[in-house]
């Protein structure tokens, strides 16, 4: 089939949807990209919790296929909002999850834990935020906003003591080794994001469109993602809030589920195992018990 992907302009999102067309490709099918220019790739110059709104990466990408000018959009899945516009458009594969951690970069210092007092760590993210303090209550945590490559390099320019980055994104640019210390954050110090490391693939509401890129899905990927955004979803919360989720299969096929999130100023963090049965509604119960 013939098929044209929307896809933001920055280097990540240019490197996922290649990634996506490669995959089509060897399924026989004729792909071309079409860049996008989005909202949130605009405004550069606020935190993305003040701009606010869902989707701030999203609209302009489903205005082209509105249009017609492409059938397909990748993005972020932990930037597609749990509740969109379903009439014209399906959530139609969810690739195999990357690396799913946050990781922690620094060109002086080897570990979080080793900071010195005081230390300055450049995060725009209010998840971020909320966990390194319950960590490190000490640190001096300070806006940084653009794409990966660009926060990269206002760590390099000695603006931050360290920075905190999503783990799938700088491994996906190969820019790990560009920066002198990283560590993996664990998931019991920085619970990610709900979809972090996982690409959502959206297509318009054509059959033949879904059933061509129906193949890339990966079902485990989808179940874990699924609890994530079911959890935030159902706590009403968007992708820009104080909220990590993280669903994990462990060796056995049961469930492990994590979550952070800030009520009345204070982090509550909790967690569940489930049966592999029971996935179906685990968000929703999950997030019962922070209500
Ligand atoms: N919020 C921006 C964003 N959206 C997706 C990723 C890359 C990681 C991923 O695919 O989950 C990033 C960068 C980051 O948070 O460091």
């Amino acid at each position: 089939m013939k098929l044209t992907i929307a896809t933001r302009g920055s280097k990540l999102a240019l490197w996922q949807a290649e990634w996506v067309k490669s995959k089509l490709e060897k399924l026989g099918h004729e792909i071309d990209l079409k860049i996008v220019t989005t909202t949130g790739d605009k405004i550069l110059d606020k935190p993305l919790a003040e701009i606010g709104g869902k989707g701030l990466f999203i609209k302009e990408v489903e205005e082209a296929l509105l249009k017609g000018d492409a059938q397909i959009a990748v993005h972020s899945l932990k930037d597609f909002p749990t509740q969109y516009e379903t009439d014209h458009f399906t959530l139609a594969a969810i690739p195999v999850r990357e690396a799913v951690e946050d990781v922690f970069l620094s060109e002086n210092f080897e570990t979080l834990a080793e900071l010195p007092h005081n230390a300055v760590v450049g995060t725009s993210s209010i998840r971020r935020a909320m966990q390194l303090k319950a960590f490190r209550d000490d640190l001096v945590i300070t806006d940084l906003r653009g794409n990966v490559d660009t926060r990269i390099n206002k760590l390099k320019d000695g603006k931050y003591d360290a920075i905190i980055l999503a783990h799938a994104g700088v491994k996906r640019l190969g820019l790990l080794k560009s920066v002198k210390y990283f560590e993996v954050l664990d998931t019991d110090i920085m619970i990610p994001a709900m979809g972090q490391g996982a690409l959502g693939i959206e297509t318009i509401n054509d059959p033949k469109v879904i059933e061509a890129v129906k193949p890339l899905n990966d079902f485990r990927t989808q179940i874990c993602v699924t609890i994530e955004r079911d959890f935030v979803d159902t706590l009403n919360l968007g992708c820009h809030a104080p909220v990590g989720v993280y669903a994990k299969i462990m060796a056995d096929d049961s469930i492990k589920i994590k979550a952070a999130l800030l009520k009345d100023d204070k982090m509550i963090k909790k967690e569940v195992v489930i049966s592999f049965d029971e996935w179906e509604n685990a968000g929703k119960e999950f997030a019962k018990e922070f209500m």
